[in-house]
């Protein structure tokens, strides 16, 4: 018998994983393992589209702005096109939220299924010229109304949240996702076109060494915040200072901060109001994923879950993490509440 332990024989694919868990769940239909594998099918395709950007002339702006005034680029085109046709060929979704889309995407009547995604097909465009990490964030909801399929169907909580997840496209790529019952990672091989289970119920650290935030805004950051940040700098305590990493993709940033521990902020400040990031599609997933690995996700006033969504593209303060450094971020806002 050849010895076959560097080839694992009885493989863990995330296709696998989900059909498992797809099956201990009451009155499954295998719905959402459909819904789930088509996702994962346009991620493997963007994989492929991020890594081959450069030869194939896929880098740079398409030349339009998006409904939230970002200047989009070819790359978050191509995504967006390989999401929306993938979910609705899976005959699962009724509606899809797009930062891409200004309106609600609802599927054509004979492909409709139960469920409603919202979705950032690529996150991080900032980066895609410089070959920075990038990624794809996700949030799928059962639909709970009846009749004619609309964008109010996508204006739920996160705490309604069934499954979320995201991809990195990073030195490797890699999919977290979460069905509620703790953050698994897969990594795509290549070799066999599949999803490998890596991690099973991933945990952040109680507390990190690390924050992460565009200081570049400092001059309109409100005084809690610049209070905070210099504490991470100057520790009153003659603890050592946190180290700071910012790769302005969020993706990138939020799973740096699993993996390691710390602090991720996009807060609001003078500039944005209420922050930049979008609570449908990046805010509410990666609140989901980060409190399913024991972190913490607050808008500096409230759960970010807990946020009742009144518009498809409202951007919430986003501040997430291991949950004494959100805890002691909290703080300092209180204080300054005072
Ligand atoms: O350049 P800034 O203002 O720090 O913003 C960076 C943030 O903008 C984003 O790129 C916005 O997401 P998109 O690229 O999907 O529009 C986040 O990924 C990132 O965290
Ligand atoms: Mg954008
Ligand atoms: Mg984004
Ligand atoms: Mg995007």
């Amino acid at each position: 018998m050849t010895d076959q332990s560097h080839f694992d024989v009885d493989v863990w694919t995330l296709t696998r994983f989900v059909m498992e868990t797809g099956r201990q769940a009451k009155g499954a239909t295998g719905e959402l393992t459909q819904l789930i594998n088509s996702m994962l099918t346009a991620i493997k395709a963007i994989s492929s589209a991020v890594r081959k950007a450069g030869l194939a002339h896929l880098q740079g702006i398409a030349g339009q702005t998006n409904v939230t005034g970002d200047e989009v680029k070819k790359l978050d085109v191509l995504s967006n096109d390989l999401v929306i046709n993938m979910l609705q060929a899976s005959y699962s979704t009724s509606v899809l939220v797009s930062e891409e889309n200004k309106d609600a995407v609802i599927t054509p009547a004979e492909k409709r299924g139960k469920y409603v995604v919202c979705f950032d097909p690529l996150d991080g465009s900032s980066n895609i010229d410089c070959l920075a990490s990038i990624g794809t964030i996700f949030a799928i909801y059962k639909r709970t109304s009846d009749g004619e399929p609309s964008e109010k169907d996508a204006l739920q909580p996160g705490n309604q949240i069934v499954c979320a997840g995201y991809a990195l496209y990073g030195s490797a790529t890699l999919v977290a996702l979460s069905t509620g019952s703790g953050v698994n990672f897969f990594m795509l091989d290549p070799a066999i076109g599949e999803f490998i289970l890596t991690e099973r119920n991933v945990k952040i650290k109680k507390k990190g060494k690390i924050y992460s935030i565009n200081e570049g805004y400092a001059k309109y950051f409100d005084p809690a915040l610049n209070e905070y940040i210099k504490h991470k700098k100057y520790p009153e305590d003659g603890s050592a200072p946190y180290g700071a990493r910012y790769v302005g993709s969020m993706v990138s940033d939020i799973h740096r901060t699993i993996a390691y521990g710390g602090i991720f902020m996009y807060p609001a400040n003078e500039k944005s109001p209420k922050g930049k990031l979008r609570l449908l599609y990046e805010c509410n997933p990666i609140a989901f994923i980060i409190e399913q690995a024991g972190g913490l996700a607050t808008t500096g006033t409230q759960s970010v879950l807990d946020v009742q969504p009144e518009a498809l593209h409202q951007r919430v303060p986003f501040v997430v993490g291991s949950p004494d450094d959100v805890e002691e971020y909290l703080s300092f806002v209180k204080k300054h509440q005072k």
